[in-house]
């Protein structure tokens, strides 16, 4: 049967009035009858994914969630499928359960992507280079580039003169060069050449990349328009960033000479252990080098920032390091753990400063499961607000005070700090997904710090930078933190 031209005019109209009220049978259902709708939370963040994509990528996901967890409380729905949760009790709860995080297009499975055995199999082979063991080998190479920092730190430093400077470039010269050594047993030479290498450049807008190609696997029947529509200047320095890895996995596995960097460790045990594949060690590499990098430069530049506007703190501090040591020869791995207003100026930095402010979120397992009493539909994506969590005023007494003292505190009933919840502060994360670089993250925290404030003096510029505004694009995005910097009186 032909159709005239009126039924035809009818039945696209009829398609497209179906397609356009389709979304809003969806809301309506999201809103009332899906197994989330009791859950607390804004209404329009929980009809669609659109707010919740549209907070990130304005890079205001952390501050926005958290303004909303202060209004609705601790566990919030922030998207049809999505709850997130401020609550002490979720780390337990919550980090037990398989990671959901899509790897990239024609990439093979990185320890972020991996499941259940693939995961477990890339962690262990890649834990050997993480031992106490591994670490006592790597404090010289750690000790090298502290010094090479302060070397050429004081070379923008001359006699006695006061200079401005603005660390964020230092920590990161600092943190990927090291990783550079500590990795492949190449060093970037930023600290060298006192600038970025090209390539940590590409790193920054690649991290931000990956921002928006998480944004379009939210929607998967429309991924592939979606991914069209990313700027294809993202896209290459993308490409861009992973050849570079890849270049430099390469030249690694052909060295005659063995170095004890964490790749020795993964072609020592590839052959005893199940193996990896070298795709698979090319994506863990572009992985490992932003996330054993970026996130210790975003933190030391978070602390130096809440140490200069706070002198107090800072003249502890440094009176603590300069009458720990007599000479600079003394401070070793060994002895700076034995440093306690360190250990709790750190503390209080990982707290108001976490490199990672949201946690990856997991996926609710087959049959669902309770979390933190309240049961969870499978498939629902959870996760956790560290940013919302370590500020929360109900868990810390004067939560958004930068005050190391609460850490030394925790055995005084008298104290009013003496309540704070200070075993929700895991800016690690827990379980069999936790920071495999933790210990060494701590060496090279401690050992930069003590080194920075036993060679100069700091203090706070009038360009004053509020850490809270910075944008989050899954990392901090950082903005100069600048201070003043001379060589110690005396
Ligand atoms: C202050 C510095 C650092 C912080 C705050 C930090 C934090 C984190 C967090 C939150 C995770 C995710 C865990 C999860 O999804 O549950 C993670 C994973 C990881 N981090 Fe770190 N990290 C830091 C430094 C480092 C360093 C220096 C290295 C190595 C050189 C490193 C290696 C890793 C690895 C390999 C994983 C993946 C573990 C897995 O999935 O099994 N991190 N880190």
């Amino acid at each position: 049967m032909l159709l005239t031209d009126e039924d035809l005019l009818m039945r696209l109209g009829l398609a497209a009035l179906l397609l356009s009220a389709y979304p809003i049978f969806k809301a309506i259902y999201n809103l009332y009858f899906h197994p989330l709708a009791s859950f607390p939370g804004p209404s329009s963040w929980a009809a669609s994914r659109l707010p919740y994509v549209f907070s990130l990528l304005t890079g205001t996901i952390v501050q926005d969630i958290e303004k909303l967890h202060r209004k609705y409380g601790p566990i919030l729905r922030v998207a049809p499928n999505e709850v997130t949760f401020a609550h002490p009790d979720a780390w337990n709860d919550i980090f037990q359960d398989p990671l959901w995080w899509g790897r990239s297009p024609g990439r093979a499975e990185s320890i972020i992507s991996a499941e259940g055995n693939d995961h477990a199999r890339i962690r262990k082979l890649i834990s050997y280079g993480f031992t106490p063991r591994a670490l006592r080998v790597q404090e010289p190479i750690v000790q090298k580039y502290v010094s090479l920092f302060i070397e050429k730190l004081s070379e923008q430093v001359q006699g006695q003169t006061t200079v401005k400077v603005d660390v964020v470039p230092w920590f990161n010269y600092y943190t990927f060069d090291l990783f550079g050594e500590l990795g492949f047993g190449e060093s970037f030479n930023c600290l060298q050449n006192s600038r970025y290498h090209p390539w940590i450049t590409l790193v920054f807008n690649s991290v931000k990349a990956a921002s928006f190609v998480t944004s379009t696997r939210f929607y998967p029947l429309i991924e592939f328009v979606l991914m069209k529509c990313i700027p294809a200047s993202l896209k290459k320095t993308q490409e861009q960033h992973f050849q570079h890895i890849v270049d430099k996995v390469e030249r690694r596995l052909n060295w005659e000479v063995q170095k004890p960097d964490i790749m020795s460790y993964i072609i020592e045990h590839n052959e005893k252990d199940k193996s990896m594949t070298l795709g698979e060690i090319q994506t863990l590499f572009s992985g490992l080098v932003t996330a054993g990098s970026e996130t210790t430069a975003t933190f030391l530049a978070g602390t130096v920032n809440h140490l200069v506007q706070n002198p107090m703190i800072m003249a502890t501090l440094v009176s603590e390091i300069r009458q720990s040591f007599d000479k600079e020869s003394d401070i070793t791995f060994e002895a700076m753990s034995k440093l306690p207003y360190l250990t709790a100026v750190i503390n209080e930095g990982l707290r108001l400063c976490p490199p990672v402010p949201v946690m990856l979120p997991r996926v609710v397992p087959e049959g669902g499961d309770t979390v933190c009493g309240l049961w969870m539909p499978e498939g629902t994506s959870i996760s956790i607000q560290a940013w919302s969590l370590f500020r929360d005023p109900t868990l810390f007494h004067r939560a958004d005070e930068y005050l190391p003292q609460r850490w030394l505190e925790a055995e005084n009933p008298n104290s009013q700090y003496f309540q704070d919840r200070r075993d929700v502060v895991t800016p690690f994360s827990l379980g069999p997904r936790g920071c495999l670089g933790k210990d060494l993250a701590w060496a090279e925290i401690r050992l930069v710090l003590i080194k920075l404030l036993w060679t100069f003096d700091l203090t706070a510029t009038t360009n004053l930078l509020k850490w809270e505004n910075l944008r989050t694009f899954l990392l901090v995005e950082k903005k100069p933190v600048e201070v003043n910097i001379k060589h110690r009186s005396a």
